[in-house]
């Protein structure tokens, strides 16, 4: 979030408490767009800090660290906490995005490969290998997340009729007459 609204990159970073957000006007496909990032807490001590900023999203970046299998392990329960907490209805239907970060390190524990297939398992969700040290990615992953939103809110605006039949009848009132 820090690489790609500000263009900064920090070697020694605090863990985040509860929640951060940064907000960043982006043009994608010709739209203007506003988008609102927040970056939860990782930490499990952060939890009850972090659950109440899921609802309302309109999408979801999971993010590992390819030097370091247990993080793509806890990918599922990352992906189970939001849907539980955002109360996803159709979690299929959501936009989640899979970004194996820090890919700048040279002692990987996770194939791209490894992640795509999860990717593929696990709903289909698009994968980017990102590094927020060099900015590779970094933006297309986020455009890739506001692309998949419009495409979301699209589908929805089309499942709404048009032309609608208002089926309620108003009482009549017991004082009217005639
Ligand atoms: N080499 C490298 N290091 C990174 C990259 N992204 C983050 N880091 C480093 O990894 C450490 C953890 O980064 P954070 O962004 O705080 O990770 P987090 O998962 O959000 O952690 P919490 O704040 O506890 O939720 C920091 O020291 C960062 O500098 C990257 O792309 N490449």
């Amino acid at each position: 979030m820090n690489r790609y609204v500000t263009n900064k990159f920090d070697t020694h970073l605090f863990h985040t408490i509860g929640v951060e957000f940064l907000n960043k006007d982006v043009e994608v496909d010709g739209r203007l767009v506003t988008m609102q990032i927040w970056d939860t807490a990782g930490q499990e001590r952060f939890r009850s800090l972090r659950t109440p900023f899921y609802r309302g999203s309109d999408c979801c970046l999971l993010t590992f660290s390819v030097d370091d299998h247990q993080s793509f392990y806890n990918l599922a329960n990352w992906k189970k906490e939001f849907i539980y907490y955002a109360d996803v209805k159709e979690p299929e239907m959501f936009p989640f995005v899979v970004l194996g970060n820090k890919v700048d390190v040279s002692e990987r524990q996770v194939s791209a490969e490894e992640a795509r297939r999860w990717c593929l398992e696990n709903g289909n969700h698009p994968y980017y290998e990102t590094s927020a040290k060099d900015s590779t990615n970094v933006a297309v992953a986020f455009e890739e997340a506001v692309r998949r939103v419009l495409a979301m809110e699209e589908r929805t605006d089309q499942l709404v009729p048009t032309d609608t039949v208002n089926l309620h009848i108003k009482p009549r009132s017991s004082a009217t007459c005639c």
